[in-house]
């Protein structure tokens, strides 16, 4: 769908939103790229491009950092030094979590203006619970959300629609009064296997692939676009 054009009939009567982290509140790959590159000094790899980066993040951090060894790695040396670039990882982003970090524009006129339409709301990322709580206050996102889900809170993450159909239970609402907001494809299978309507932005990873080429209910340009197309709610 083009940007801008909504599917309006799949929006009427929405209750609450879910929304998706990074690459769509916030441009982490910047963050993403300062502990990458000093988890691969450690195991002295040569540093590598946050372009790289960024078509890799969206899938949690053990699918980002096989990808990112895999880079170097046959699958058996992969599995051999997983341990050791995950802890090292971890490490390096807890210190850095958020300082290179900004969020994409009109974010926080988007969450407020969806509040005061009455919106519920929860934000749902595949980043680990402990990287997404500390970033979602430090970047004053934290109060926005009802509920917050990351990749290691629920069995099992997105693409999976379970972390959307939970939320839904927890909001006590139906997924097709749920709609889910993100960037990525890995959004939107999640809303469509759950039956929420789903808006995508153009602005984030999405794997390295354009966002027209997925199936969504409309492109909004900015969090504060999507809210204007979630109004008038009945
Ligand atoms: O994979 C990640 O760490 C981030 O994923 P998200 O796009 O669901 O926030």
């Amino acid at each position: 769908m083009a940007a801008g054009a909504v599917n309006h009939a799949a929006l009427a009567g929405v209750r609450a939103a879910i929304i998706d982290l990074d690459g769509t509140m916030l441009d982490t790959v910047p963050d993403f790229h300062v502990a990458i590159n000093a988890m691969r000094a450690e195991l002295a790899l040569a540093p590598i491009s946050a372009e790289t980066i960024k078509h890799m993040v969206g899938k949690g951090s053990e699918n980002l950092i096989r990808s990112v060894l895999a880079l170097d790695l046959d699958a058996a040396g992969v599995e051999q030094r997983f341990e050791q670039a995950m802890d090292a990882y971890q490490r390096h982003y807890l210190a850095i979590n958020g300082q290179h970090s900004t969020l994409y524009p009109d974010v926080i006129a988007g969450l407020a203006a969806m509040k005061a339409a009455g919106l519920r709301l929860a934000c749902v990322t595949n980043k680990p619970i402990a990287f997404a709580l500390p970033l979602l206050e430090q970047k004053k996102l934290r109060d926005f959300f009802e509920i917050v889900y990351g990749g290691d809170s629920l069995p099992k993450k997105k693409p999976d629609p379970l972390p959307l159909l939970q939320v839904c239970r927890d909001f006590d609402l139906a997924p097709s009064k749920v709609v889910a907001i993100g960037d990525s494809s890995n959004d939107a299978q999640a809303a469509r296997s759950a039956g929420c309507p789903v808006l995508t932005v153009p602005y984030g990873y999405n794997h390295g692939h354009s966002i027209h080429e997925t199936d969504s209910d409309g492109i909004v340009n900015t969090l504060l676009d999507a809210a204007k197309a979630l109004q008038p709610m009945s």
